[in-house]
Parts: C-alpha cells; structure tokens; sequence
C-alpha cells in the first residue's frame, strides 16, 4: 500500500512505515497539489501544516486512515472523514512532556526576563538594573485546564514551591487532591493568581475566554502563559490589559491566526515573550509522535483496533447488529446530560429497562461516555478510551439493567451526579427514531438532534412570547416547543427545538428578560 508523509515527522516514525510498505515524503504541498496526489494514497501522515480538508478528503479515492503525529486534529475535517470512513488516528501522549517543560521554560523566562535580557547583551549593552524579575517561590499559580499537560504543569509547579490553584470542571476534587492542589472557580484564580497558564481545548465554550471583562478582574501584575491553542485568548484584549498594567507580562506559544504576521500587535510589547508554537518541538516528543502514530497507521491498514482512533468505533458486527439502532440515541443523551450538569462529574450511571436489558450494553455505556466527555474534551473520545478517560478523570461509571419499564419497551435512562446535583435524561427508540421522553423527571419528546434550547421561567403569561419575539428578531426558526411545569410551584421549563445556532449576545439577552432564570443551548451534533 502506498502512504503520503506530508509534514516534517521524525526519520524513525518514516522508517516504521516504510518497512511494511511504500512511503514517499513530500512537504509544502499546496492544496491543489494535494488534492491532485491524494487518490494513490492508502494513508496519510501530518503533522498541524497540512489541512486535510474535506476537498482533500473527498479526492481522495483510496485513503484508509490519516495519522496525525500529535494531539490537536483541528487540520482534518474529521465529520468528513467518518463520512468517508477514513480512520483518524492521533498521538496524545507522546508530547505532553514536551508540552509541559515549554511551559514551564516560558513561565520562567517570563519571570526573569531571560528572552529580553538576552536581546540587551546580543545588542551589546550590559543593563542589570533593567531586568528586575519576580520569583515564582510563594507565589499563586492558577491552572485553567487540568488534563495531561496542566497536571505536568501543576506537578512541577508545586516543586517550586508555588501554591496552585486549578479550574477544570471536569475533574474530580480526588485527584486535585491526589495531586496535592486546590481547585477553585474561575473568578477565585482571576483574584488571586500572580501567574496563570492555560492548557485547555479550543471550544466554542472557550473561544475567548480570557476577554476584556475577564481581565478586568484579574490581580493586577499577573503574568500569563498561553501554551494550549490560539483563540482561548482574546489577543487584543490581552494588548489592552497589558498596555492598562493589569498584566505584568505575557509568554506566549500558540496564536489566533499562525503563522503569525509581523504586524501582530503582540510582537510590539516588550513584555510579551513569544515562541512560534514550539510546545511539541523536543526531539524526544517528535520521536514519540512520530512512532506512535506509525504503529497506529500499520495496525489501522491490517485492519486491526487501534486504541488511538479518532473516529472509529471497534464494534463485533454481532453486537452492533442488536445494538446499533441505540448508539446514537444514548451518545446524545450523554451529551444533554453533560450540558445540564454543572458541577464536577462524580458519576455516570446508565440504567437499562425493558427487553434492551437483555443485550451486552456495554458498548452503549462507552458510547454515553463517548456523549458526556466529547464535548468538554480537548483529546477525542472514542469507543476505545472513553472508559479510560472517564477513569483518569476520577469519574465512577455503573450499568444498571432491569426487566421491567412502566411506559415503554425499552427505556434507556443517564443520569450524571455532579457536586453541586443529579441530572437524569431518558429515552428510547419509536420504531427507528431515537426520542428523548424524561428530561431531570419532565416527560417531553425530543428528537436528538440539531439544536435545543432550554429555558427555565416563571409561570407568567407573556414570558413564552418574550421569548418567541426575540428569537424572531434573531430570524431563528423555532421548529417545535414544549412547556412543561415543574414541581416547584409557579416555575416551568421551555424546550424549543432551533434551526439555526444562537449567538451569546442572544443567549445573554434571553436570560435576561424578566421572568427567566436560565437558558441553555444545547448542540446534539456538536463534534
Ligand atoms: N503548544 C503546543 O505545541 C501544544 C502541544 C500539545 C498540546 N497543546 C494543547 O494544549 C492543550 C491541552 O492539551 P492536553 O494534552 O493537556 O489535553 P487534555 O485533553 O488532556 O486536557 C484538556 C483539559 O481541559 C479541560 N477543559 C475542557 N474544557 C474546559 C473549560 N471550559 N475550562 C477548563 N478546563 C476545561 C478538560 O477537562 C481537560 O482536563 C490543548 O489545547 C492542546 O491542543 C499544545
Ligand atoms: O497539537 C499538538 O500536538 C501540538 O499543538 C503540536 O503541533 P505540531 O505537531 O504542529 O508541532
């Protein structure tokens, strides 16, 4: 078979592929050269430069599997690769270390000056009253995101003698113990971090997260790293707060737009110290990637389970047979169920009833983690390592099954506990359409997909219109609408099936008529 290594991967990953078959090695494809060379390829290497995009991705004929040598698959169209049923494979770990000590060497450098100091001597001057630094000993880090690299970083921060503080709401407080850390909400790292460091995903919930009222709350002389991925940080407002004197300085990796143009206001600030996306750049990260990523593509072209996959689910064809028809429905579920909870997740619990309870349901209960972890996961959640990535997280998992339902043949219910309560959605199959019938105990019918909006009101005449006109306004289609009342006397609780996305701008305004206390918007095909 042939395969197409199309970034600078490291000579040991390449000498893997060409053992077992033939490789050639071409970079800087253009994307018309690419889409022009795609179709004699079995399998395709990048790295982030190539963009295989779904042009590249329907032109090509004869492609398997794309191995990505690292973690971000933000380059490859990967709804059109399933479409195509073109395995994703990718190397989650094997740059985390590398990832890790970046940041650590920013977060230093950052503290003592050492890029700029260095610039002052290459010039020829001696200036040691210039480069007054601070310590990081005794000082409050702030770690927004606690997955692998944020822990690599929270580890060694500690070695510092820092006192970490971490967000991440999707960690347990066992293993922030665990680890010997404190987790706290946002606002509390915004007040009290003098350095703070991202290691989050790029999502449509953390596009920006760091914006100008964000920084308005920050303690003033804070240092910021910004390791993770271009756009969790709003980079003009981080020129504002910096030239404002809200933050101190500034060490940045990764960017908006990349490769990053001269002009870029950042690049202007001497306190802003940059690399051009270097987090992953060790010899040893790039040896990893590059070898885990050659197994994963051989054992992909011999059509044997790969445990890094992307976007494939390893299902026997018996089992998928008896339980195909559930797996959408109970990954959706998941995904509401996600997006209601608010707390830390304790546990997921996925209660079979009726005659599904008969079958092996442990699939569907990987594809409702599937549904859960998804969307708040930098890293792609498959069939695979659903289990595992619940587990790392501290996230307890149960199966419940019985014979007996009330109303339907079969009812498959999720419920998520979290530290600040329980969430529970439930559905089944009518016919071959998925339905949602309970949603936190309100009997409802709703097809999982697309958009749903969820508002909590009063009881009060007028409020379903308020809500009604403003969507109007917005030209947002609203395809059907359920009240329902809730225990609680006088409150109820919208749920508008939606055409077209709603921006925050609306969210906020929706939330903010008279008579609503929430509003959430919930995509049942985000990812
Ligand atoms: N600079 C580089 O070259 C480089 C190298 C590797 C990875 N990265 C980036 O670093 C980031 C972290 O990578 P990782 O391997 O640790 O990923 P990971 O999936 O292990 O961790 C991401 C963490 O973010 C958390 N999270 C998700 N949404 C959140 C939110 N709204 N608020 C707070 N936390 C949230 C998740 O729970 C998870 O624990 C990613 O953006 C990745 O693309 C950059
Ligand atoms: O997602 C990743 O693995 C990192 O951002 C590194 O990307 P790179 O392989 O282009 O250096």
């Amino acid at each position: 078979m042939k395969i197409l290594v199309s970034d600078k991967v490291s000579d040991e990953g390449v000498e893997i592929l060409r053992q077992a078959h033939e490789v050639d090695v071409k970079h800087n494809l253009t994307p018309d050269e690419l889409i022009a060379t795609i179709p004699q390829y079995d399998a395709l290497v990048v790295r982030s430069e190539t963009k295989a995009t779904r042009a590249v991705i329907e032109a090509a004929a004869n492609l398997k599997v794309i191995g990505r040598a690292g973690v971000g698959v933000d380059n490859i169209d990967i709804q059109a690769a399933t479409e195509k049923g073109i395995m994703v494979i990718n190397a989650p770990d094997g740059n985390t270390v590398a990832a890790t000590e970046h940041t650590m060497a920013m977060m230093l450098a950052l503290a003592r000056n050492v890029p700029q100091a260095y610039r002052s001597m290459k010039e020829g001057k001696w200036e040691r009253g210039k480069f007054m630094g601070v310590e990081m000993r005794g000082k409050t880090l702030g770690v927004i995101g606690l997955g692998r690299i944020g822990t690599g970083v929270a580890k060694r921060a500690l070695a510092f003698e820092m006192k970490v503080l971490a967000y991440d709401p999707y960690i347990s407080e066992e293993k922030a113990e665990d680890l010997g850390i404190e987790l706290a909400e946002l606002d509390q790292i915004y007040a009290q971090a003098d350095f703070m460091t991202l290691h989050l995903p790029l999502t449509p919930e953390t596009k920006h997260l760091l914006n100008d009222g964000v920084f308005a709350k920050m303690k003033k002389g804070v240092r910021i790293v910004q390791c993770a991925r271009g756009g969790v940080i709003d980079e003009a407002a981080l020129v504002r707060a910096i030239e404002a004197g809200i933050v101190a300085g500034a060490a940045v990796d990764v960017f908006e737009k990349e490769p990053v143009l001269p002009e870029n206001p950042l690049l202007k600030l001497d306190n802003v110290i940059v690399t051009p996306h270097l987090g992953a750049s060790t010899k040893e990260a790039q040896l990893g990637v590059a070898v885990d990523v050659a197994a994963g593509v051989l054992a992909a072209l011999n059509e044997e389970p790969v445990t890094t996959a992307v976007n494939m689910p390893p299902v026997p064809l018996r089992v998928m047979q008896l339980i195909k028809p559930y797996f959408q429905l109970v990954e959706k579920m998941g995904t509401l169920a996600v997006y209601l909870a608010e707390g830390r997740i304790q546990s997921i619990e996925v209660e079979y009833k009726g005659e599904i309870s008969e079958v092996d349901s442990k699939m569907l209960t990987i594809a409702t983690l599937k549904g859960v972890l998804n969307p708040i996961l930098q890293e792609a959640v498959n069939y695979i390592n659903a289990p595992t990535v619940a587990k790392s997280r501290g996230i307890k998992v149960r199966e419940m099954k019985s014979q007996e339902t009330e109303h339907f043949a079969n009812l498959i219910s999720v419920r998520i506990r979290t530290d600040k309560g329980d969430h529970r959605v439930a559905g089944t199959l009518f016919g071959e359409e998925a339905r949602i019938v309970m949603i936190d105990g309100y009997r409802v019918d709703v097809t999982p997909r697309g958009l749903l909006l969820i508002v909590p009101h009063n009881d009060h005449p007028g409020i379903i219109g308020a809500v009604g006109s403003l969507l109007g306004e917005k030209k947002i289609n609203i395809m059907s609408m359920q009240v329902v009342r809730t225990e609680e006397a006088g409150k109820s609780i919208m749920f508008l099936e939606v055409e077209s996305d709603i921006c925050n701008d609306s969210l906020l305004k929706i939330k903010a008529l008279n008579g609503i206390f929430g509003a959430k918007l919930v995509n049942f095909d985000a990812k």
